[in-house]
């Protein structure tokens, strides 16, 4: 599913993010990515999503090879990744119905599938009875599987989120990982970037630990690791 080999990217500031990664991940694995402040995850994340390009190196996504690929064909390749990102990124002016439909009205899928498939996924994130709020009429917590609802809309096999329990309380944090753990049950690979130790330590799963720019452990089912 995802085979990164020899990786690097230094930033145009001469900041070198990531300094020659290779890492295997299959199809239906849950990973937690960890590490210091500055590590690299953000960067190893991005560069799945193709948000940055690597200086050097090979990296292959959904059996694309990303360097190879045309510009043109980025936006299709998205559609089989969905990403939830630390802030939620929902659009404030849509209500939670329109968040979601968006990414199902760009592949132009009919009104009737767009209405099914929407209210299928706010089920399965148990916010089937806020499709009319907007986002700011919720908690963080039912902005957060909003986002999550959102990422999975379009079936992806790959499912990318980046410290999603970032900014939400231990408790709504808990709510979180269960949705997590019940897409990946249903066959999407997780990728997590994440700072919770209690987290990693409770729901284990396979542990990638990056430092300065490199993959300093990767652990089935590992601990976090760094004191907190
Ligand atoms: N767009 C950018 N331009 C220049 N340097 C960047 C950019 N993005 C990240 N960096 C630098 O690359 C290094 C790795 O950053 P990255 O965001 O990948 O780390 P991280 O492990 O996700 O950190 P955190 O846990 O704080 O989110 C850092 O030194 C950072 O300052």
């Amino acid at each position: 599913m995802i085979d990164m080999q020899g990786v690097y990217k230094k930033y145009p500031n001469g900041v070198t993010a990531l300094n020659g990664v290779d890492v295997t991940i299959e199809q239906g694995e849950f990973v937690y990515i960890v590490g210091p402040s500055g590590a690299g995850k953000s960067t190893f994340i991005k560069l799945i999503f193709r948000e940055v390009k690597p200086t050097n190196g090979k990296v292959v996504v959904n059996n694309v090879n990303l360097q190879k690929v045309k510009e043109k064909r980025i936006p299709h390749i998205r559609r089989d990744i969905g990403v939830v990102y630390q802030d939620f990124k929902l659009l404030p002016k849509l209500t939670v119905f329109e968040n979601i439909a968006f990414a199902l009205e760009v592949i132009e899928e009919t009104p009737k599938n767009i209405r099914r498939r929407v209210m299928e996924v706010l089920d399965l994130v148990g916010l089937k009875n806020k499709a009319r709020f907007i986002p700011d009429e919720l908690s963080g917590g039912e902005q957060q599987r909003v986002s999550i609802a959102r990422a999975i809309v379009n079936h992806p096999k790959l499912v990318i989120a980046d410290e999603p329990t970032g900014n939400l309380d231990p408790d709504t944090s808990w709510g979180i990982m269960n949705i997590l753990e019940e897409i990946n049950a249903r066959g999407t690979t997780i990728i997590m970037a994440t700072h919770s130790k209690e987290i990693v330590n409770t729901v284990k799963k396979r542990v990638i630990a990056i430092e300065g720019g490199l993959i300093v452990r990767d652990e089935h089912r590992g601990e976090y690791g760094y004191e907190v």
